[in-house]
């Protein structure tokens, strides 16, 4: 079933967060509630950080199991390990750090170890087939400026891959030029997909996904939910 984008727009960036931190928790805590593992897909980028660091500090954070959940990363700069530019420095620096996480269940793309992008994508593709392909419970993106996800970029020819879960992409428009992607059957493969996106460089990009435009934000959708979190300012072309 994939059902109608769902829009919730909150008054700034930082209630964004604030409610993205508290749905996450609920979300996980739901699909724990049957003793299995949740399995989480985390973005980078500016409010992604807000969002971890918002989840770290919440009272209601104790009501997660840590131990219980698989992080997945929807794609990462491809740096060495540690480089603060990584999307996985930002969310153990945030929040994985603080919480009482598995780490065997904290899934990184590859750092940059001189082995090559190529070989990069084909070793987290291998490494969520050994996880059985889940099913993502939530798969978290920020949306660009330019409308791209993940690092899937508006013309690039990674949106066209579908045979394989992660690819390498470079020369992207974004720095840094070399990353690792999930490609779009993964980034479908999720119950719910959330697009969080706060500011108005945004609010074209946003519009045009909604209006299912020719933007790499038009294509994830959710099997059970595709939900659209919004600020104000990230909102204001669509209304
Ligand atoms: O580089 C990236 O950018 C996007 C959006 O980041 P933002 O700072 O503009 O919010 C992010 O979704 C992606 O994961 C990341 O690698």
């Amino acid at each position: 079933m994939t059902v109608d984008p769902e829009l919730v727009i909150h008054p700034d960036a930082d209630d964004l967060a604030f409610s993205v931190a508290a749905r996450l928790i609920t979300a996980i805590v739901d699909a724990q509630s049957t003793g299995g593992v949740a399995h989480v897909v985390l973005t980078g980028g500016r409010v992604a950080a807000v969002v971890y660091r918002a989840v770290a500090e919440s009272p209601a954070r104790v009501e997660v199991d840590w131990q219980r959940v698989e992080f997945w990363w929807g794609d990462e700069r491809f740096l060495p390990a540690g480089d603060p530019e990584r999307n996985e420095t930002q969310a153990r620096d945030a929040f994985l750090s603080a919480l009482d996480v598995d780490p065997a269940r904290v899934h990184p793309m590859p750092a940059d170890t001189g082995q090559g992008a190529e070989a990069a994508a084909a070793a987290y593709a291998a490494e969520l087939e050994a996880a059985g392909s889940p099913t993502f419970d939530v798969l978290m993106l920020g949306v660009g400026p330019d409308g791209h996800v993940a690092s899937l970029f508006p013309g690039y020819p990674q949106l066209g891959v579908t045979d394989v879960a992660a690819v390498a992409v470079h020369d992207s428009p974004k720095p840094p030029p070399t990353r690792v992607s999930l490609t779009l059957p993964l980034l479908d493969r999720a119950r719910e997909v959330w697009f969080v996106v706060s500011g108005a460089d945004k609010s074209e990009a946003v519009a045009k996904a909604l209006a299912d435009g020719d933007v790499p934000a038009a294509r994830p959708k959710g099997e059970n939910r595709t939900l659209w979190l919004l600020d104000e300012a990230a909102a204001q072309q669509v209304r």
